[in-house]
């Protein structure tokens, strides 16, 4: 990892400085250019704020800040201010005011100052232009991730008007008699369960403020002017998950690991740190020991988790220990959002845990940034801004000059290379707490016929689970792939049942008989015989979660088994209610997909069954290696965190495969000493840097001349800029179709990054697609996705 400010157009403080010094500096040297001679001089006589918008054109532009608002516009707040031709005016954010002179230039005055206070403070506005600039992301629509939509549309009023449902029992019939967009308002209300504001309504309900005042007329709604709402306290979540407050005595490696990132934290210069600990190394407990420490002097912490090892478990072990902690995730409502966001700005809490959004906390004094399964593919997303919430992390806690401290078992090979360029520290817990084995791995080959069955499950695994059952032990049983059956066709014609928006085949779901598109959701019931030749005696091949439980309950009809995969796992709180289950003992047999494999600590797992290891090894992506050790890794780690022991079964077609042989020996270095050979030969990262580029419109002829007339103009901006940039493509990428668009991808390498983004920007920066062709493009600087 270079340092992200690296390409900034910034004059970052370099050195050693203290934090309220550098927030003064951080303030204003955004833009810092030396003002042409001509303009030296002519004094200083207009107060100048720079604002940036969320719609094109983006900005940033200047505005002048009429008197009676001087005192009230900081950086970090919205405007108000007109817009090009644009007859009502736009909502803005204010990046930046200062002094400048009015000679020579015709400024347009801010109209209004829509908040009281700034919504984020001046470090966060730097991130954002620095966000703005790697992601090539207009810095508006930064601002708008970085900023809960609740918390726009509550900040700054004080009296306002609240809607409600005059009948809270309305009935389906009169409901979907409504047009679209009033139906979803309606809907919005009663899963809100509370009154809205009209800004809050429209944000949620994706509209504007006409349907309000239509179903207000119709008397659906009735609204009320009220004093601001008062915020409801935070639903705290039952600690039920069965544990005691424990606080352990360290192992050597723990105390060890703790002196690092103290040292880290009281050296207060901006560093990373990988903490490479086992699964069961209590990575857990030296997070939270060096939170005491940092809270000790007044300041925060951030803890990042990916979504789904956000179990009442982990939860349970910081609010044990902290008075305030705040949990972010995905689930909370719009008005929960907004009172934990208050609460953290007003430094009321010490620990925010959250998933990749929670990097923006705006923690009034950050001391401290932890990113646990710092591997994990869901800190990337996958909408624009496009950001890694490692990335952001890292540049966040650099410029406060605090610690990033990365903690996983199986290091992404960015982090690692990290390590290995003296850019972060290693940490290493190579043992498990209480010095438990490591669990014994075993490779069935399922090349091999003597161990197969005509199911799902080999020989040795069900004599395996037969004796885990008998031992009365818990069994872990991963397979990747929901669903019944993977793949629909027709035995006679050959017929695939495909999704038509996206080409790709559909899953069959048993329960309701659907045939299911797992990239759009396309849905249609699962049809009796061939769509193509009639023929009656259509086929479901592969293997998904449905089949593999159906499977498992006639294999031991004694055992109690559970499913947890994305349909199951639909309702708030499943994924609680069988984890708790689970642990209590009235389940057996848990199997699921990947979300049964991070995070979980069940003394009692004796055995944890991979169902079938090569099912991402084959995905037409650089990290596919990457990706099944760190899976296997992962749900290996699961067993043996009790005294029992545990083993593990791993069921592959491939049991040469260096990935595979790996995790079977627990050895992530030679893993990651292979892996990055391999990706040598071809500079991928984290050995050079890759951006993509995608393309898709709705018809395909048009959408891949626009795939190539793009990557013409990155050649000329290669050309101009000079610099090394491999330009691959236009290419259909995997998915050559989604959600009925075509797609064409554009893959670019270079050795470093900077190079990459200029040469995008420049080729992107006067591209325009007339809007008759249809046809839309995203950059994706450092993909995840390459689908
Ligand atoms: N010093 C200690 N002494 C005894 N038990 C400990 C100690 N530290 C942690 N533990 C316990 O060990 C178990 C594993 O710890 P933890 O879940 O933090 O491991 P981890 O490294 O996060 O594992 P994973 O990567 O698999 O999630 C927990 O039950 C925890 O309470
Ligand atoms: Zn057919
Ligand atoms: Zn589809």
């Amino acid at each position: 990892m270079s340092n992200p400010f690296d390409d900034i157009p910034t004059g970052e403080t370099k050195g050693k400085t203290k934090q309220s010094e550098q927030k003064e500096a951080a303030q204003g040297e955004l833009f810092e250019t030396a003002p042409p001679p001509w303009e030296l001089a002519v004094a200083d006589d207009v107060a100048i704020a720079t604002i940036v918008f969320s719609e094109a054109p983006h900005g940033p532009y200047d505005y002048r800040i009429p008197d009676d608002l001087r005192e009230d516009l900081k950086p970090g707040m919205r405007v108000k201010v007109p817009l090009g031709h644009r007859r009502k005016a736009m909502i803005g954010w204010c990046i930046e005011t200062k002094m400048g002179s009015s000679a020579s230039r015709s400024l347009r005055d801010v109209a209004e100052v829509l908040d009281d206070e700034p919504l984020c403070d001046p470090p966060l506005v730097r991130l954002v232009m620095w966000m703005s600039h790697y992601y090539q992301a207009p810095a508006g629509q930064v601002f708008d991730t970085l900023i809960p939509s609740s918390v726009r549309a509550n900040a700054g009023t004080r009296e306002r008007t609240y809607y409600e449902l005059t009948n809270k029992k309305l009935d389906d019939a009169t409901i979907e008699s409504l047009p679209a967009k009033q139906q979803q308002i309606i809907r919005t209300l009663i899963a809100v369960a509370r009154p809205m504001t009209s800004a809050q309504i429209m944000v949620e309900a994706d509209c504007t403020s006409s349907p309000i005042k239509t179903l207000e007329k119709k008397g659906l709604i009735s609204s009320e002017s009220r004093r601001e709402m008062a915020t409801s306290s935070p639903m705290r979540w039952q600690l039920d998950d069965g544990e005691k407050e424990t606080k352990h005595d360290l192992t050597d490696d723990q105390t060890h690991a703790l002196e690092k990132i103290t040292a880290a934290v009281d050296s207060e210069e901006g560093k990373t740190l990988l903490l490479h600990g086992v699964t069961g190394s209590g990575k857990t407990e030296v997070y939270i020991r060096a939170i005491e420490h940092v809270v000790k002097f007044g300041r925060s912490a951030i803890v990042l988790v990916p979504e789904i090892s956000l179990t009442p478990q982990t939860r349970g072990r910081f609010e044990r220990r902290f008075p305030g902690v705040a949990v972010l995730h995905s689930q909370m409502t719009p008005a929960e959002r907004h009172f934990q966001w208050q609460r953290i700005r007003r430094g009321e809490v010490q620990v925010v845990i959250g998933p990749r959004s929670a990097v923006f906390a705006p923690l009034p004094r950050l001391g401290l940034i932890i990113l646990d399964e710092e591997h994990d593919g869901s800190f990337k997303q996958d909408t624009a801004p496009r950001y890694h919430a490692r990335k952001v992390a890292f540049a966040r806690a650099m410029s406060l000059k605090v610690p990033l401290v990365l903690g996983t078992a199986t290091p992404s090979l960015e982090s690692w290379h990290a390590c290995n360029t003296g850019h972060a520290e290693l940490i290493s817990m190579p043992s498990r707490v209480g010095n438990r084995p490591m669990p014994d791995v075993q490779l069935v080959d399922l090349r091999v016929r003597d161990d197969r069955t005509s199911g799902a499950i080999s020989r040795p695994l069900h004599k395996a689970v037969q004796e885990t059952l008998d031992d009365k032990g818990q069994v872990i049983l991963l397979l990747n792939r929901r669903g019944f059956a993977t793949t629909i066709q027709c035995p006679s014609c050959g017929h695939v049942v495909a999704c038509p928006d996206c080409d790709m085949p559909l899953t069959h779901h048993r329960d309701g008989g659907k045939a299911v598109c797992h990239y759009c959701d396309y849905t249609i019931g699962t049809p009796p015989w061939c769509p193509a030749c009639r023929f009656d005696g259509i086929r479901y091949g592969g293997l998904g979660t449905q089949r593999l439980e159906v499977e498992v309950k006639s294999r031991f009809p004694n055992a109690r088994v559970a499913r947890m995969d994305g349909d199951t796992m639909r309702r708030p709180g499943s994924h609680q209610k069988v984890l708790s289950a689970f642990r209590s003992g009235e389940i057996d047999i848990l199997l699921g997909t990947q979300m049964i494999a991070k995070g979980l600590d069940f003394p009692n797992v004796l055995l944890v069954g991979v169902i079938n290891a090569d099912s991402a090894l084959h995905f037409p992506d650089f990290r596919a290696a990457e990706r099944t050790f760190g899976l296997v890794t992962q749900v290996s780690g699961r067993t043996g965190r009790g005294n029992r022991g545990g083993r593990v079964i791993v069921q592959t077609f491939s049991p040469e495969h260096p990935a595979i042989q790996a995790a079977s020996r627990h050895d992530y270095e030679q893993f990651a000493h292979d892996e990055m050979n391999a990706r040598r030969k071809f500079n991928y990262p984290p050995l050079g840097s890759v951006a993509r580029i995608i393309i898709r419109g709705t018809v395909e002829d048009v959408t891949e001349s626009t795939a190539e007339s793009l990557v013409q103009r990155l050649e000329q901006a290669r050309e101009k800029l000079g610099h090394e940039v491999r330009i691959l493509g236009p290419a259909p990428p995997p998915m050559s179709k989604l959600r009925g668009k075509y797609r064409f991808h554009i893959l670019l390498q270079a050795t470093e990054p900077g190079p990459l983004g200029d040469t995008i920007r420049t080729a992107t920066e006067k591209f325009v697609i007339p809007e008759k062709d249809d046809v839309q493009y995203v950059v994706d600087i450092d993909p995840i996705d390459m689908l």
